[in-house]
């Protein structure tokens, strides 16, 4: 199977789940992810909001949001292109849809949150392996996002990728510029794929 034939046939195993399975998958993965360390005290969390088929983030977004999080989402960068900027959420957030018709933050400098003040980063997958390697939906931005923290960068830096059970598979192909994920959470278990 080609990467293109895998990402297919992993974004309709996806889209074969009902809206009523997402929503419980989201509420279990939501309990897993509200247990961790890394947030049982005020942090600062990006997050994504979920388009299409992707395992829900919008209930899990504001219960982050209650728990005293602070929350910054993914806008594609207007110049470095293929890039991600995250920019922090208030009760004032403007949102914008952006080329791939997914709702962003309107994009003001003084809102946008470095990688080195996120404490966890959630990262919709389409697809991820028993080492933690992950596919998304193929334009490279996680990946440009992961790899300064591959090399170190943001030590601080707890990056989570958050996918539905039917969305494992035992192995990828792997890439070069990918970055395997420390961690996944899925409806079933916490993987931690640290050493
Ligand atoms: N909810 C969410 N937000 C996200 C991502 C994501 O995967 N999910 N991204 C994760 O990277 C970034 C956006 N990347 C994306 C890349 C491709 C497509 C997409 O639908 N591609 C179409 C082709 C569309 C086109 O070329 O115009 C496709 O593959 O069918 C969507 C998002 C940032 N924000
Ligand atoms: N660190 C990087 N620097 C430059 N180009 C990159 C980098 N990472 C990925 N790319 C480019 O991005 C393209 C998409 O990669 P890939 O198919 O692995 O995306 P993906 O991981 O599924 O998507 P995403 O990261 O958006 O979830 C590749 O063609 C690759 O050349």
């Amino acid at each position: 199977m080609s990467q293109q034939q895998l990402r297919q046939h992993l974004l309709n195993a996806r889209a074969s789940m009902s809206a009523a399975q997402r929503d419980d998958a989201a509420r279990l993965v939501a309990e897993h992810l509200m247990k961790l360390p890394q947030l049982q005290h005020p942090t600062c969390i990006g997050s994504y909001f979920s388009i299409r088929a992707e395992l829900p983030t919008q209930v899990l977004n504001q219960q982050l949001i209650n728990a005293g999080h602070q929350l910054a989402l993914p806008v594609l960068h207007p110049i470095n292109r293929g890039h991600l900027l995250f920019l922090s959420l208030s009760e004032s957030t403007r949102w914008v849809h952006n080329q791939y018709q997914i709702p962003e933050p309107e994009l003001h400098a003084q809102h946008i949150v470095p990688l080195q003040q996120l404490q966890v980063l959630l990262i919709p997958l389409v697809g991820f392996d028993q080492q933690g390697n992950r596919m998304g939906m193929g334009g490279g931005f996680y990946d440009r996002t992961l790899s300064g923290w591959y090399k170190g960068h943001y030590p601080q830096l707890l990056p989570i990728g958050l996918a539905l059970d039917c969305q494992q598979v035992e192995q990828l192909p792997r890439q070069p510029w990918d970055v395997p994920l420390p961690m996944v959470i899925t409806p079933s278990k916490v993987w931690d794929f640290r050493g």
